[in-house]
């Protein structure tokens, strides 16, 4: 059956700010308390869903969750009312309420792991959220990012939403961030690629930085999203990298159908894993960038793997990338060579997305991709489907309720508490979600 992909965006939450909380993740340590501006890294997203939605790519919408996150803070021991939990926590361990208080749920791509109709035992589209179990303001989001899932994706004949994996190290999962689909048109069965940083039972490990995804977590959601066992593939990422602050996967690959676009330093035994692809992969094309074009210093700074590629109907690519590629003259003079040469990528669009980026989220980090057919289509909530219309709406809803200056002091004021409620119950009713936030509960 006919299949396309949708990509659904993370809408930037009214308390993004900048708190240092992802140790590993070398952009989040560095812009540290400084000043965000969560309206422009609102509406810098939004323009890219309306950009990409113009241009012809199915577009959707996944709203923020509620911040501060009161119920994780209570659970810490801060109690009274909910302003005076706010107020408690900023005066004894103003570093939890800044946790508790991330907008990090922007970040779609580790929302869930997606697995599509066309490669589920059961012939149902899965969803199994992500329980972020390597960082405590990452956690927290995994219960409201399920209720999220099941207003969007409702309809039980055709979706099944999973539940994260058991909050402990071993089953620690990110999400689609390690995970990648290849194979030749989107409803055909394809290939998925795990990619785990370590493995709980031994092997290689990083030696700086934290591995945030396992491959006993892999495996489980593998198994509980009913993938074809034939079409599964495990690889573990190059612990090198992650020790130079490629914290995910998708800040070193991208892929879609038979193309796979990555570091030469992505995998460990890297030829073996391209093998195996290649084996599986009817036409399979690696374009793997060496490290005396592209560092992996580079890559990280610019992001040029945390890329969208996109098909267009004609087979073509396009390669959505942040503006921080296109500035640095040696990966935009790759990327330049790349299209020009005889693959699939034939165009480069740039986006601003400067206030994401800031925390180490580019274009990749802010999608979720799931390929549905005609049915499936028609079975999402479709009121998240980005149009002319809901731009505007959105547009006019951030004009309305976001700040444009943050900083870590600001969490402290109970009228933030205020705002994002009355904004997050105005959306849930844009969005048609129903109750979905802890404080309409
Ligand atoms: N896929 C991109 C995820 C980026 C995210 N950054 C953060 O949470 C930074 C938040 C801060 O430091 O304020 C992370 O590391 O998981």
């Amino acid at each position: 059956m006919k299949a396309r992909e949708v990509n659904f965006d993370g809408l930037v939450g009214l308390t993004h700010h900048y708190a240092g909380l992802s140790f590993g993740n070398e952009a989040s340590t560095k812009h540290r308390y400084q000043v965000s501006n969560p309206k422009l890294a609102a509406l810098q997203g939004l323009r890219k869903m309306k950009a990409l939605a113009d241009a012809g790519f199915a577009q959707a919408v996944i709203p923020p969750q509620e911040r501060p996150g009161i119920e994780a803070l209570r659970l810490l021991g801060f109690n009274g009312t909910d302003e005076q939990v706010v107020e408690k926590a900023w005066r004894q361990a103003p570093h939890l309420l800044s946790a508790a208080s991330s907008a990090s749920s922007m970040w779609v791509a580790n929302a869930a792991t997606v697995c599509p109709s066309a490669d589920a035992l059961d012939g149902k589209v899965h969803l199994t959220v992500a329980n972020l179990n390597n960082k405590f303001h990452r956690a927290s989001e995994a219960p409201t990012t399920e209720r999220l899932l099941r207003a969007i994706f409702r309809d039980e004949a055709h979706f099944s939403v999973h539940p994260a994996l058991p909050q402990v190290a071993m089953f620690g999962d990110e999400g689609a961030a390690n995970h990648n689909r290849l194979g030749g048109d989107y409803g055909e069965p394809g290939i998925q690629l795990f990619v785990y940083g370590r493995e709980e039972s031994g092997g290689l490990i990083p030696a700086r930085y934290p591995a945030r995804q396992t491959l006993e977590a892999s495996q489980a959601v593998a198994r509980v999203n009913q993938v074809n066992p034939k079409q599964l593939i495990f690889a573990q990422q190059n612990p090198a990298v992650i020790d130079q602050g490629v914290f995910h996967n998708d800040v070193i690959a991208v892929s879609n159908q038979q193309v796979l676009f990555c570091h030469e330093q992505a995998f460990l035994h890297q030829q073996d894993v391209l093998g195996e692809l290649r084996a599986k992969v009817p036409g399979f094309m690696a374009l793997e960038v060496p490290a005396n074009q592209v560092s992996v210093q580079d890559a990280v700074e610019t992001y040029l793997f945390n890329s969208q590629l996109l098909s267009r109907d004609d087979g073509s690519m396009v390669l959505v990338l942040p503006q921080e590629s296109r500035q640095h003259e040696g990966v935009w003079r790759y990327l330049n060579a790349l299209v020009a040469s005889d693959n699939p990528i034939n165009e480069l669009k740039v986006f601003d997305l400067r206030e994401s980026m800031a925390n180490g989220g580019g274009p990749a980090c802010l999608r979720l991709r799931v390929v549905l057919n005609d049915a499936e289509r028609q079975a999402v909530n479709p009121a998240v489907m980005m149009n002319d219309a809901l731009f505007e709406t959105l547009t006019r809803w951030v004009e309305k309720h976001y700040r444009d200056r943050l900083t870590q002091a600001d969490l402290a004021d109970p009228q933030l508490l205020r705002e994002g409620r009355e904004a997050l119950e105005e959306l849930t009713h844009l969005l048609h979600l129903g109750s979905v936030y802890p404080f309409q509960r």
